[in-house]
């Protein structure tokens, strides 16, 4: 009897604490799911504002250039997005700067065995981790600022976490997904419901909405999209790590630094090379299949003829940058290299420190951009890199916000066909050139002279109300 009856008080008593302990851990549970929301800090300067970058943040410099700048007024930027390549070393080190790196897909989505399966499971596998950074593991933000492209998945989670959390969002608009996504000839079925999310969502999407270009945010505000929301164009402009070289010898001891270029330092210093950059992500809005034509007919040029104080002179190309076509385009050079169809041109490719990068841009003799635009309405950030380091351009000019950035004979030179682009390498890197090529040299530096900081302070700053609060703390101070 006694037994039974201390069992059963014991059995009862572990029933009511495994309950309460059930309970206590499901509304744990419960409340732990609860997003916590926006809140305005006592002191501005203690909000956070977020940057969003489904890609690699390093290899995204207006998205840095954001960050940069927010964190210049001294407010709190939780950078969102994928860790690849280092980031700019203003954000390096910072403590009013913190990074949630989105958790890298699975090796096998690369291989490329699978393209659709891979690219279902990249949305599903994007979708849950920016779930979760955006909903619980970043602070509840005043702002985000998302970049486009990609516009899948980012837009419908950053409506849901925007809705949540009370935090308003700007769009940045960078370029379209589904122009990009057409460039790609297994994904082009997909186009129209790409093009459908991206004008869906993006409409409803962003309390102010960014564009690159007038081009880009009359379309943003036309039938297309029609965005009732408020749209800025905030055009970019170089950071000042990107800075001309004047002083011959800055040039020289730079060149000798650089492995890519020191056994030839002497010789583009003095002339009889010339250094031409271009720098991509490989990817396929830009078509170096053209630049490799144009200097293969520049080549051409230079054979049988007996040289003279008028033959074009030799060329070493650069090419910089990190991207998926990136080795095709070495197995070709490599493959022309060995056919011997391309005597006096060296072709190298690169991928530099900022620092390096800023510094090779401003000690080449021209700069070339393949940028196609897959919109007709973005514009290469690289020339405004070039520009801002005091180099002219020879950029493709077949798209309609060209002149928005580039200005025929004055900072630099169109082409469409490699004949185009190599009509303009004979002209401008041959000693009857070199007048030419120094007017387009000031050109640059003129156009690169507005830096982004201005520019910046001026659209983003009194979006996110910094100047007015910047004004009171310095008052109250
Ligand atoms: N650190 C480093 N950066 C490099 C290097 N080479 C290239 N880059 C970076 O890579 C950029 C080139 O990237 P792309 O993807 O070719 O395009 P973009 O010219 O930057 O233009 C992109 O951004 C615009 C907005 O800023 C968009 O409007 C446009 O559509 C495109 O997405 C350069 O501007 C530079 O910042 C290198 O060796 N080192």
């Amino acid at each position: 009897m006694w037994p039974a009856f201390i069992f059963s008080v014991i059995a009862g008593g572990l029933f009511v604490v495994s309950l309460a302990y059930f309970f206590d851990t499901a509304k744990r549970l419960a409340l732990n799911s609860i997003p916590t929301r926006y809140t305005p800090s006592e002191n501005p300067k203690d909000d956070h504002i977020q940057i969003i970058v489904v890609g690699d943040i390093g290899r995204s410099p207006r998205m840095q250039y954001h960050a940069i700048s927010v964190t210049n007024h001294g407010r709190y930027v939780d950078l969102v997005g994928y860790k690849e390549t280092a980031r700019h070393p203003a954000l390096i080190g910072k403590e009013n700067v913190s990074l949630y790196p989105l958790a890298p897909y699975p090796e096998w989505t690369i291989w490329g065995t699978l393209p659709l399966l891979s690219l279902v499971y990249k949305v599903i596998h994007q979708f849950c981790t920016l779930f979760y950074t955006l909903m619980y593991a970043t602070p509840a933000a005043k702002w985000m600022i998302i970049q486009n492209p990609p516009s899948i998945p980012i837009f419908h989670v950053a409506l849901i976490v925007a809705w949540f959390r009370g935090t308003k969002v700007i769009v940045d608009w960078h370029n379209y997904g589904h122009t990009l996504m057409r460039q790609t000839l297994l994904l082009r079925p997909l186009v129209p419901v790409y093009r459908w999310y991206e004008k869906g969502f993006g409409r409803h999407l962003g309390d102010v909405n960014l564009s690159v270009t007038d081009a880009m945010n009359r379309q943003l505000k036309g039938p297309g999209f029609r965005i009732k929301k408020p749209i800025f164009t905030l055009h970019d402009r170089p950071a000042q790590v990107f800075q001309p070289i004047i002083s011959p010898k800055k040039r020289l001891d730079f060149l000798r630094g650089l492995p890519e270029t020191q056994k030839e330092a002497q010789s583009i210093v003095d002339g009889s090379l010339r250094l031409i950059v271009s720098s991509t992500s490989w990817t396929a809005d830009e078509d170096f299949g053209l630049m490799l034509d144009a200097l293969m007919e520049y080549a051409e040029s230079l054979l049988g003829e007996a040289s003279t104080i008028d033959s074009p002179p030799p060329i070493l190309a650069i090419i910089t940058g990190k991207g998926p076509q990136k080795q095709p385009y070495l197995d070709k050079i490599k493959e022309l290299t060995d056919q011997g169809r391309l005597p006096g041109i060296r072709i190298i490719t690169a991928w530099l420190s900022t620092r390096e990068y800023a510094l090779l841009l401003a000690c080449a003799d021209l700069g070339i951009c393949l940028h196609m635009s897959s919109s007709g309405v973005d514009l290469p950030m690289k020339v405004v890199d070039m520009f801002g380091a005091g180099l002219p351009v020879a950029a493709y000019s077949a798209y309609e916000s060209f002149g928005e950035l580039i200005k025929e004979g004055v900072n630099g030179c169109g082409f469409k066909t490699s004949s185009e682009l190599k009509e303009v390498l004979q002209r401008l890197l041959g000693v009857h050139g070199t007048e030419e090529l120094a007017r387009l040299k000031a050109g640059a530096i003129s156009e690169g002279s507005i830096r982004w900081e201005e520019t910046w302070n001026s659209v983003v700053g009194r979006i996110l109300e910094f100047v007015g609060d910047d004004q009171n703390q310095n008052k109250r101070a």
